[in-house]
């Protein structure tokens, strides 16, 4: 097939494809877009005919004088034609509003879809993929604000349908009025003003498309400055000029060459086009006026001409279809690579599921030990390996932490355990059984996380602590228990509405807490989730935020708190860590070192040298406290 051809089909299937999502808009919104629209290319063949007719029937009706079955006719027609137009006018909001039901429904659906492929992928691979990512913002931000969604892509094919019809209803009244060679000069004609306007942007779209690195860039720094993220670090370090020429030329560089092809695929193709078309229609208007002359009716002469220049003003571009039908799909095609990657997520298949409305079954609490053995992990899409053989034992029931440089692999290790990732070889068990034999959903009820980015949820404080255990939120007692446990008690007590005040301060009656206090706040949650079942517990940096005495408290209470729980901790500081049963000193995905505290300092090995590291910078900073434990 040669290229027009090949563009021609992929046309077709690119309209087979926007209809293949009109089901989500349901039958009653459809079929009535769709009617509005077939009235809406009927009535203005209507309206060109009974002008005609009009036209035609005034000569007669002048001679024999108002009141005459002439006269009446003209009135008849001059009806026809008023009321074509009038119904033409009153369609046209009509077929905007249903319109954009139409786009709601289909974009609101889409959404759905969205909402539940993200939140069914049982792993974040997906969700951390940048890529993936980057088109679903844009995708998720047509959905719901934008112009080019799959919605209005719907809305817009219905739409063509009232051209459709338009102009095969000229066609057709030339064909019969005059003479059909005339009928399909002009068909071919209005087709090739339009294959010159929809197949550029057809093209055009595939050179937007070409720089979507560079769209995306300038869209990072439009971002950058805007928001909140990096608004301090860009005024402390003096980046505002930087930002906006980088800016500035990320913009440049995907606007230059878009509007370059935009010349010359749009103009001059367009050029061609037109004298085309002009000369086609030319001939058809001298070959009418000729007609003309040798005795054609005024009514068929008059009908003649309004068809052919009716028929040509649809060689246009259409505001209400052509943008839409031609980008709306981009974020279909965003949405459905999310679902493939999700649905494609290694685990997704062999996870045991439990049956929608059935209890968890529950997973026992380690009692021997859980086991990390000849793992070797690698995140997708990257070639370098996290693990590749690693062992490691935590031992059930005691506190282990997990120290090493940054990169070493220790936040990685907790994603495995949490099952967010799986390994590509070796197994995680517990007492001897792998992770992946219990139902996902009740190995995570075991355990309770707190990572190093916890989120910090713009809900009530109450509903920030019980999210470590979702089925006892409104259990107030066990969230007084668990802030009062991490030392927040008294804080959210203290906020406008107590434990019910909403922790964003955007809201109305909302607060913010400072980095410590969001921290407490976490290890509330993790706290909660432990006083809930979990037995497993996960924390990763607990007490960065900690101030020393804070962070001394907490780790003097740290053995009642958790009680009998097997206890994993990742921190550098190493007066959080010298508090841990087992220390385990991971260096480039393998375990460097192991033992207790004491046994690690006699030892004289990598754990002794980062800590006295560590102790000395306390030593030479400040009088020692006697919390810190860091003196040796
Ligand atoms: N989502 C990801 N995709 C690709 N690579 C990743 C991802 N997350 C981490 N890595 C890489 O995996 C390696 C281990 O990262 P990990 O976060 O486990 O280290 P860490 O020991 O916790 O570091 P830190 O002390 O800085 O928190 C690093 O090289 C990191 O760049």
């Amino acid at each position: 097939m040669n290229t027009s051809g090949r563009s021609l089909a992929d046309a077709v299937f690119a309209r087979f494809r926007i209809a293949g999502l009109l089901p989500y808009a349901g039958v009653g919104p459809t079929a009535g877009l769709a009617a509005v629209n077939l009235l809406l290319g009927l009535l203005p063949v209507a309206f060109v005919v009974a002008t005609s007719v009009m036209l035609g029937r005034i000569p007669p009706a002048v001679a024999v004088g108002v009141g005459s079955p002439e006269w009446s006719g003209v009135v008849w027609a001059f009806v026809v034609a008023s009321g074509a137009f009038a119904l033409q006018q009153s369609l046209s909001p009509l077929q905007a509003a249903l319109s954009e039901l139409v786009a709601r429904r289909v974009d609101g659906r889409i959404f759905d879809r969205l909402m539940g492929a993200s939140l069914r992928s049982p792993g974040i691979a997906p969700l951390e993929d940048q890529r993936l990512l980057d088109d679903l913002a844009e995708a998720s931000h047509e959905l719901e604000h934008g112009f080019q969604s799959p919605g209005r892509a719907c809305a817009g094919l219905l739409n063509l349908i009232a051209r459709v019809t338009a102009l095969l209803g000229y066609v057709i009244v030339i064909g019969l009025a005059f003479a059909w060679w005339a009928a399909a000069a002009v068909l071919v004609a209005v087709l090739a003003f339009r294959y010159g306007q929809r197949g550029g942007l057809r093209r055009y779209s595939q050179v937007v498309v070409r720089f979507a690195a560079a769209r995306r860039k300038s869209r990072y720094f439009r971002n950058l400055a805007m928001g909140g993220v990096a608004a301090k670090e860009i005024r402390v370090f003096g980046l505002v000029e930087w930002l906006r020429d980088q800016y500035a030329d990320a913009y440049r560089e995907w606007t230059r060459p878009v509007w370059a092809a935009r010349r010359r695929i749009l103009l001059r193709p367009y050029g061609w086009y037109t004298v085309l078309g002009l000369a086609t229609t030319s001939a058809v208007l001298v070959a009418t006026a000729r007609a003309g002359l040798a005795g054609m009716d005024v009514t068929s002469l008059v009908l003649v001409l309004q068809a052919v220049l009716g028929a040509m003003r649809l060689g246009e571009f259409y505001p209400e279809a052509d943008v839409q039908t031609q980008f709306g799909m981009n974020a279909f095609r965003a949405v459905r690579a999310f679902e493939r990657a999700v649905d494609e997520y290694p685990a997704a298949a062999a996870l045991p599921s439990v049956p929608a409305g059935e209890r968890l079954p529950t997973v026992p609490a380690p009692r021997r030990e859980i086991r990390f053995s000849d793992l070797t992990f690698r995140y997708p899409g990257q070639s370098q390996p996290v693990y590749e053989g690693l062992n490691l034992v935590v031992p059930a029931g005691r506190c282990t932490a997990i120290v090493g440089v940054n990169g070493a692999g220790k936040t990685t290790l907790v994603k495995l355990l949490a099952r967010l990732y799986d390994p590509q070889q070796g197994a995680v068990t517990v007492d001897g059984t792998d992770l992946r034999a219990f139902p996902v959903d009740a190995w995570r009820a075991r355990l309770a996380v707190i990572f190093q980015d916890f989120n910090r949820y713009e809900v009530s404080a109450a509903d920030n602590i019980a999210f470590g255990a979702v089925e006892y939120l409104g259990d107030v007692d066990r969230i007084r228990a668990a802030a009062a446990d991490a030392g927040i008690q008294t804080t959210l007590e203290g906020l406008p509405a107590g434990f019910g005040t909403p922790l964003a301060r955007h809201v109305t009656g909302g607060a913010d807490l400072s980095g410590g206090q969001w921290q407490r706040v976490a290890l509330a949650r993790a706290l909660f989730a432990l006083r809930s079942g979990a037995s497993v517990l996960v924390l990763d940096e607990p007490t960065a935020s900690l101030d020393v005495r804070a962070e001394s408290r907490f780790f003097d209470e740290f053995v009642r708190l958790t009680g009998d729980a097997t206890t994993i901790l990742i921190s550098h500081r190493f007066s959080t860590v010298r508090h841990a049963d087992h220390i385990i000193v991971l260096d480039s995905g393998r375990v460097h070192e192991e033992g207790s505290h004491e046994e690690l300092i006699r030892r004289n090995g990598r754990y002794a040298e980062l800590f006295r590291l560590q102790a000395d910078r306390f030593a030479d900073d400040e009088p020692q406290d006697e919390h810190s434990g860091v003196t040796v």
